[in-house]
Order: C-alpha cells, then structure tokens, then sequence
C-alpha cells in the first residue's frame, strides 16, 4: 500500500518565524531534559507500564478474522461506548470509508452510540434491523454510565424482538458491569490489555474488533503503526517525528502555545481530530499543565477560525494534516482562475495559502503530508500520535496514562442519580435566583 509520509517542522524554526519560532539553540539548551524524557519513557515500556507499544506487534489476528467471518451476514453495526472507547474505531472508519459511507454502501451501515442523548439513541434504533444487527458494548471498566445505559436500552430491545439475541452481541470490557452481563449472559467478549490506556487503545481489540467486522484492513493499520514504532524509538531527536514534533510544542508552550490547532485538509480526518482532541487534552491536562486541542477542517475553517489564528493572541501552534491523493476529483470549469482546475488544486492551494499567511505573521505551524490516506497511512499517524502525547506527558513531567480528575464528575452524577442534590454533594447552589436572566 502506499505510505510515504512526512513531517515537516520549517515553518516553526526561529530561521522562519524569528523569536516566535524554535531558536536554534532552544533543542540544544534542553537536549539532557529531551534524553531523560526519552529515557523515562522507555524505562516505563520495559516496565510493562506502556501496553500501546506492544499492541501494534500482536501477529496472531485470528480471533479478529473469525468475528470479521461471524458477521458477514449482518447489515447493521452499532458501536456503544465513550471517549477512547468509541473515537478510535470512528475515527479509523470514516478516515477510510469516508463521511457518507452508510449512505451508498450495500454493505454494513455502521452507526456509533457515543453519548446519553435519548433522540440520537431512538434514531439509531429506529433505522436498523435489529435481526440483522450487530452490537458491540465496549468499555475498559466497564462501568462507564453512559455506555451501560445505552447498552441496557439496545439490549432490552434485542431481548423483546428477537429471537436468541445473545449471538447479535459483543462485549470488549475487563470489569465492571458490562464484563459480568457478558459473562453472565454469554456474550462473545473481548479483554483490553490492562496495561492499556483507554485513549491508546484503538490497536486493542478496542478498535480491531469492531473494525474487523467493517471492511477496514486491520493488518495494514498495525504494519504502518510498527513501520512508525521503527522512527519513533530513534533516540536522534532529528530522525524520530514524534519525538521533535513533541520537543515543538513543548518548547513553544514554554513561550506561551498553549493552544494546539490540529487542521486536517481533508473532511475524512475530521474525526481523527476527535481522536486527537481526547488523546492530547486528557493525557497532557494535569497538575495545572496542558495544551488546548483544537480541531479545525480545512478549508472550511479558514471562513471560522483563521481571523482568530491570524491576528488572535499568539498562543497557538497550528498543525496541518495534509493528503496530497483523493480517492475521487471533479474538474471546475466555465470560471476565471478557477477553470481546469480540479477541485483537489482549489483545497490543496488553500492548505498552502493558509499556512503561508500563518507564517507571514510569525505564527508557528507544523505540516504532515500524507501522499494518500490509507489504513497503512492511518496506521503510521495514529502510532506517531500516539507515541509524540506519550513523550510530552514525559516532558511536562505528568502521567500521560491517567485521568483521576474525571472521576468527581462520574461520582456526583451517580449520586444525584440516587436522589442527592447538588447542593448537598457539593456544599454551592449553582442556581441561585439573583443570577439569573429569563430570556
Ligand atoms: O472505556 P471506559 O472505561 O468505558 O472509559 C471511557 C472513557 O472515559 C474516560 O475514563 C474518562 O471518563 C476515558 O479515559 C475513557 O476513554
């Protein structure tokens, strides 16, 4: 498959941008804070602390060919989960199959329950045939509410209008409640390695198992994600991308980026900035650190967002993903400068356009140019994003691979659940009369 890739950081050296760029000397004054980073990192992976850097060396994906066989005959997929647990195999399906897949396909329609909004559920089941349907329940704990709550909905209406509704459902859990239903009941059900984190996890049966059952080439997703690993443990900080695009952003948060805008030029990425937004924002978010992720797709955000990264607080670095193939293009004729020019030329001089404005006004920008986005493509930038957060969370000297500040939230919402007011679970009222506007 076709995988050549590339990084490139010009556009945010000090020999491009002048102070508000990478000085020159900027990698060599923190070149022993970069090697025990590196270090630090590697010391956990040969801890066994680091799951997602053995992921993408698993050879045997025969249980993932057998599930891709069982569901040949189903026409619908519904995928219920949250965050890591969902964005992974969305992000990995649209970025391949496209954004109207379900549209035109005569294969399986794939719908993604990825929140506790009642109108989106109803919808989703009120559009599949539940006979023909097949569920996937994924959740690393296996207690996550919303992906419960969905779960016990889809299957009280498999259990009231089917016959032997066990053989439409998979379950990827190692807790919680979700593994004991499956246990209990009989489902098919997958492990996550515990060493995985939940928004590293899409090359854990997490993503594979139901990306197995869509048509994605899940082989191709790993070999570009080990093709990657292969840069990625380069201790030369100039030939491992992960690594200097990690070092960029770090230094440059240090001169006050702490916005990073992750722009894909094509509208099937969008979703990997989803990904991405999670990944970056949960895993660098700590101890009062962090940098705010930011997706914006090209070129339709040049007319929303651009005015605010152009003359806007200089606290961004911008980050292009650039695809230099479509799968399909259309010729534009009968206009002035536009004509015989294919569409692809308009996005592509856009792209181009955007990031010479950027960099005209000092604005650091990165660019991954991607000849065509493929699953071995897909596979190399999921790998290198991954392993860039897991090198910044080292950097910033915070755990990348945890999130005990969500959990309040997760507690309150239990026990209002169980009757108790917000008032009594937190001591403040957050509806207080002399603050508040009709309207
Ligand atoms: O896979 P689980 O355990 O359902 O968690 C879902 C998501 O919720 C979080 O724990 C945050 O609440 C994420 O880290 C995780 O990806």
């Amino acid at each position: 498959m076709k995988g050549k890739c590339l990084f490139n950081y010009t556009n945010a050296m000090e020999k491009t941008i002048g102070n508000d760029g990478v000085l020159s000397t900027d990698i060599e004054h923190i070149k022993n804070e970069i090697e025990e980073s590196y270090n630090r990192l590697f010391k956990k992976y040969e801890n066994k602390e680091l799951g997602f850097m053995d992921l993408i060396y698993q050879k045997d994906l025969t249980t993932y060919n057998e599930l891709k066989k069982y569901s040949k005959d189903f026409e619908y997929i519904i995928i219920i989960g949250m965050g890591g647990s969902i964005l992974g195999a969305q992000m990995v399906y649209e970025a391949i199959k496209g954004i109207y897949y379900n549209e035109h396909t005569t294969n399986k329609k794939v719908y993604f329950l990825d929140n506790s909004d009642p109108e989106k559920t109803f919808e989703v089941l009120n559009l599949v045939d539940l006979e023909k349907t097949l569920v996937f329940a994924i959740s690393k704990s296996g207690n996550t509410a919303e992906t419960i709550a969905n779960f016990l909905i889809v299957r009280d209406r498999l259990k009231n209008n089917i016959k032997n509704y066990v053989k439409n459902i998979v379950i990827v859990a190692n807790d919680g409640m979700l593994r004991e239903m499956a246990e209990k009941e009989g489902y098919m059900l997958f492990d996550v390695p515990k060493n995985v984190g939940g928004r590293f996890s899409v090359l854990s049966a997490v993503g594979l198992a139901p990306l197995s059952c869509m048509g994605i080439n899940i082989e191709m997703l790993l070999n570009g994600a080990r093709d990657m690993d292969k840069l990625c443990k380069n201790k030369d900080i100039f030939k491992n991308p992960a690594l200097m695009n990690a070092v960029i952003h770090y230094i440059l948060y240090n001169k006050g980026k702490t916005v990073a805008v992750l722009m894909p030029y094509i509208e099937r990425l969008h979703k990997f900035g989803m990904w991405y937004r999670q990944l970056w924002g949960e895993s660098l978010g700590k101890d009062g650190k962090g940098q705010t992720p930011v997706v914006s797709v090209g070129a339709k955000d040049q007319h929303s967002q651009l005015q605010l990264y152009l003359e806007g607080p200089k606290d961004k670095i911008i980050t292009f993903l650039r695809v230099n193939k479509f799968k399909n293009d259309l010729i534009i004729k009968n206009s002035n400068y536009l004509s015989g020019h294919n569409l692809s030329e308009l996005l592509l001089s856009e792209q181009e356009g955007t990031e010479a404005s950027l960099t005209s006004r000092n604005v650091p920008n990165v660019s991954i140019v991607i000849d065509e986005l493929n699953e071995y493509t897909l596979g190399k930038l999921i790998y290198l994003y991954e392993m860039q957060t897991a090198f910044m969370g080292e950097l910033l000297k915070i755990n990348a691979f945890n999130q005990p500040a969500v959990e309040d939230g997760k507690r309150i919402t239990r026990e209002l659940l169980r009757g108790k007011s917000i008032e009594e679970l937190t001591g403040f009222k957050s509806y207080d009369k002399n603050y508040i506007i009709e309207m």
